[in-house]
């Protein structure tokens, strides 16, 4: 890889073309579960997954992802801390060179080897496009991963590695459905944010699960076999594509159970 994409992957480089890094919400954060206050007025999160709407497993470069259509709202968010409908669009992991890192919201400084974001948009927009760019656009569901039994659902996305092991390679993904990917209990934490990635846009409602899934050392290995470099250049592996803790700024953090 280039010193150019290698800086453009680095967190401590974004503040130079994207000022917003260092803006009053921004993502992750660490989440302190003594500091969260309890709100009886949230939800319980209400996902409704189809999973004919799962169209394809992409290498982006920065994770991988997978892609859903969205021109219906086949695949919804509802209830929690939002009002409204929200449709997912994708999701997609971060990951560590190792198990002791790779998550990007800790909780009391502990970092999970990894963490699943499940993102959707407001249909009081016309699109993903139009709804990042507003303060109530996004919803995120964050999932940490941590360290256990092997992950049945998770390894159908590993068995679709070999075909997207390079960044912009894509292949189709049918039938899938998120929803075996979430935790069986569904108590979250819950702030205001912003993208993670840039252009780090402020226009995220976080909504973090407090109990993680499992996943295998060995499937942990399997996702540290993508690469962050396209066919025909130097092959550096996809790790460490997590950006660290951001300053709360006095945001409030809620919780949704006691
Ligand atoms: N990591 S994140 O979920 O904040 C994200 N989604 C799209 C771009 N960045
Ligand atoms: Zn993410």
């Amino acid at each position: 890889a280039t010193s150019l994409s290698r800086d453009s992957r680095r967190p401590d480089k974004w503040a130079d073309n994207f000022p917003i890094a260092n803006g009053p919400r921004q993502s992750p954060i660490d989440i302190v579960p003594g500091d969260a206050s309890y709100d009886s007025g949230l939800k319980p999160l209400n996902l409704k997954y189809d999973p004919s709407t799962c169209l394809d497993i992409l290498n982006n470069g920065h994770s991988f992802q997978v892609t859903f259509a969205d021109d219906a709202n086949s695949s919804t968010l509802t209830d929690g801390p939002i009002s409204g409908i929200y449709r997912l669009k994708q999701f997609h992991f971060h990951w560590g060179a190792c198990d002791g890192k790779g998550s990007e919201h800790t909780v009391a400084g502990t970092k999970y080897p990894a963490e699943l974001h499940l993102v959707h948009w407001n249909t009081k927009y016309a699109s993903f496009g139009e709804a990042a760019s507003k303060s109530d656009g996004l919803a995120v569901v964050g999932v940490f991963l941590k360290i256990g039994d092997k992950n049945a659902n998770l390894q159908k996305l590993l068995d679709a590695f070999d075909a997207i092991k390079a960044k912009g390679k894509q292949t189709t993904f049918d039938n899938f459905d998120p929803a075996t990917l979430l935790p069986g209990c569904l108590d979250y934490w819950t702030y205001d944010g912003s993208l993670t990635t840039p252009p780090l846009l402020e226009s995220v409602t976080w909504i973090v699960c407090k109990e993680p899934i499992s996943v295998s050392p060995e499937q942990m290995a399997k996702f540290r076999c993508l690469l962050f470099s396209a066919e025909g250049e130097a092959e550096c592996c996809m790790v460490d594509n997590y950006r660290p803790p951001q300053p709360l700024k006095g945001r409030p953090v809620r919780a949704s159970f006691k």
